[in-house]
Parts: C-alpha cells; structure tokens; sequence
C-alpha cells in the first residue's frame, strides 16, 4: 500500500462508509428485518422498543427504517436523541415537541429514534410515556437501549420489542470479508478468527478491529489483530487459569500481570474472556464449574466499583486454594 493510500485509508471511518443503508443489507437479524418491512409495508409503524448490546445494528436499523419509508426525505422525518444527554428530560421533550408538530413532505408520522433510553430514571421514562401518548397521531418512536428490563412496563407494552442479540459467527465474518474485499485488504484465516473473537459480537468492534490493523499495512492475520484490539489469546487465558487451578498461583498471577501490564487488557476485559472462554477450556465439568462460580463473584465485585487487580488476584487465589 502507498503511503497516500495508508493516510486516506486511516481518515474514512469504516463503521460509518460501510453502515448498512437498508434494511436487506442488515447481516445477522433476518427475523427483524423481514418484521420491520412488513410494518412498512403496511405502512403501520407501531412505537419501537430495539434491546441489545452495543454495535448490533440498532441505531443502523432505526435509519434503514427511516430511509425505507422517507427516501430522499428522511433527515427531515427523522430525529435522532441521545437519552444520556446531561441536560436531561426537559430538553429531549422540547426536541421532541417542536420536531413533533408536522411532518415534512406530508406524511402521517415523523420518527424520534431515542439512543441510551435505559439511561432515564423511572420517572423521566413516565414523563416520556406522556410525551409518546400526546404526540402519538403524528409521531413515532424508536426507543434503544441494552437491557429491556431497565424499560418501565408502560413503556415496553405501548411498543413492539425487538431483541437484537450479539451477532453470530457468520455474520460478523460476512460483514468482514465484504469490507476486506473493497477495500482490497488480504486477512489470513486466523486473522478472522482473532476478530470474532475479539469483536464478541459486537460488528463495531470487528470493523473498527479490522480497520486499525489494516492501517499498520500488511497482512491482517492473528499478531496483528489481538495486538490492535488488545485482547488476550484465548491460549493465554487458559494457561492463567489453568496454572491457578493446579495449585500454582505464583505463575499464574505473573500471567496476569503480562496480561495487565504488558498487553494492556483491561481487568473487566479479563473476566469477560474467562467467562466466554470457559466451556472452551479443557477442564473437567466440576473445574469448570468452580470457575464459572469465581467469575460471577468477581464480575460482581468489579462492576460495583472494586480494585480490578486485586478482585482478579482474589480470584486465582481462590481457584489455587481449591485445588489443595
Ligand atoms: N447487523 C449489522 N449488519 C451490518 N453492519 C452492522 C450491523 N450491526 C452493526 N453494524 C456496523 O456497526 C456500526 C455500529 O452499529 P450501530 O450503530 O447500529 O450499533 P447499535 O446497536 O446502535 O450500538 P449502540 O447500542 O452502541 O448505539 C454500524 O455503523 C455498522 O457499520
């Protein structure tokens, strides 16, 4: 690759060049995308409520919608919030009042696309449940957020709930190649497989993983991809734990400390891996079992604010002493 090719390839933002622009070029949520179109068939769009983890293609199908039913004049029917927005409720009802009135272009309604809604209290959710209900003649919403479960049931019964899982093996390696190929950026076999596992499931992580390793130059292939991303080998991770479970915590926490320290993973990154990886392992099911257990506790303990070093060093102590 020239060095102006290298430059131009690391201004262009792959998420955004390569974001699906309709509802066909979703990968990986067939089910959802064949239900939406049905709605737009029948030009009956309900109130939409998309749950799932980040970068699985809930802000991408709220547009594809847009897109669908608008065509050219969709950026004026369409309105995109963030719920997160530090100036809170008020300020989103206001956008949503003026944006609300009338639609462009004659259409019945206009759609507000409402990011991070999890993030509103119970209350500003009532607040929001009123706002749905006033302007529901001439409006619709789309609300996403990761957990349905943080929606108050006002809401989510008021919408039709669509769960966006954690994108599959085939779909991310679909998306990849696709990019690969048009962008003429060759990727090794293991270098695929190393951005599946890095992007667990999530297609942002794996574009994004893709992109970064690519503007190094080269072939994309493991080295390259577990490097950029740092994420640790699966292999890695299985000689910690093995190494705790056999009694010998010494080695077991210098490989946590590589892992730390040297390959830079975040502590909370650790756990993640341990727990993806961890019917993977070649341990017995009690073995497995046990550190399933371990995991949970210490998943526990980090997310509510402790020490991630030490709540990782706790719990290969824990696994070492167990095996005495
Ligand atoms: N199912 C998919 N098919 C093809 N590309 C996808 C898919 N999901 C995500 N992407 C890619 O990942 C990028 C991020 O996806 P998107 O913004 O839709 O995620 P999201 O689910 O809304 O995440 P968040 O919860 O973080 O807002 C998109 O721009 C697109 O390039």
């Amino acid at each position: 690759m020239s060095e102006a090719a290298a430059e131009d390839r690391g201004r262009e933002i792959w998420i955004e060049k390569y974001r699906p622009q309709a509802l066909d070029e979703i990968v990986g949520h067939e089910g959802i995308t064949e239900r939406l179109k049905q709605y737009i068939n029948q030009q009956d769009l309900p109130h939409l409520l998309f749950a799932g983890p980040a970068g699985t293609g809930k802000t991408t199908s709220s547009i594809a919608v847009a897109k669908e039913i608008y065509g050219d004049d969709w950026r004026e029917n369409f309105l995109e919030l963030n719920a997160s927005d530090q100036r809170g409720i008020d300020v989103v009802r206001d956008r949503i009042k003026s944006f609300a009135r009338a639609s462009f272009g004659g259409y019945d309604h206009r759609v507000i696309f409402l990011d991070e809604a999890d993030a509103l209290t119970s209350e500003a959710q009532s607040a929001l449940r009123r706002t749905m209900e006033q302007f529901s003649d001439n409006t619709r919403f789309i609300l996403s957020c990761n957990y349905s479960s943080q929606i108050i049931d006002p809401i989510q019964s008021r919408c039709a709930v669509f769960r966006f899982s954690p994108l599959g093996e085939a779909a991310i390696e679909e998306q990849i190649e696709a990019i690969a190929e048009a962008e003429g950026i060759e990727i090794t076999d293991d270098g695929m497989d190393a951005l599946v596992y890095a992007a667990a499931g999530d297609m942002r992580k794996a574009i994004n993983g893709l992109q970064a390793a690519a503007v190094v130059g080269g072939v994309v292939d493991e080295e390259a991809v577990y490097t950029i991303t740092s994420t640790a080998r699966p292999e890695e991770i299985e000689t910690m734990v093995s190494a705790a479970l056999d009694g010998d915590f010494t080695a077991a926490r210098a490989q946590l400390d590589t892992l730390l320290t040297d390959v830079g993973i975040a502590g909370g990154d650790i756990i993640d891996q341990m727990h993806r990886s961890v019917w993977e392992f070649d341990l017995g099911e009690r073995e497995a079992v046990r550190l399933m257990e371990r995991v949970g506790e210490a998943d526990y303990r980090i997310t509510a604010g402790a020490n991630e070093q030490i709540q990782l060093e706790a719990l290969l102590a824990s696994l070492s002493l167990d095996s005495e």
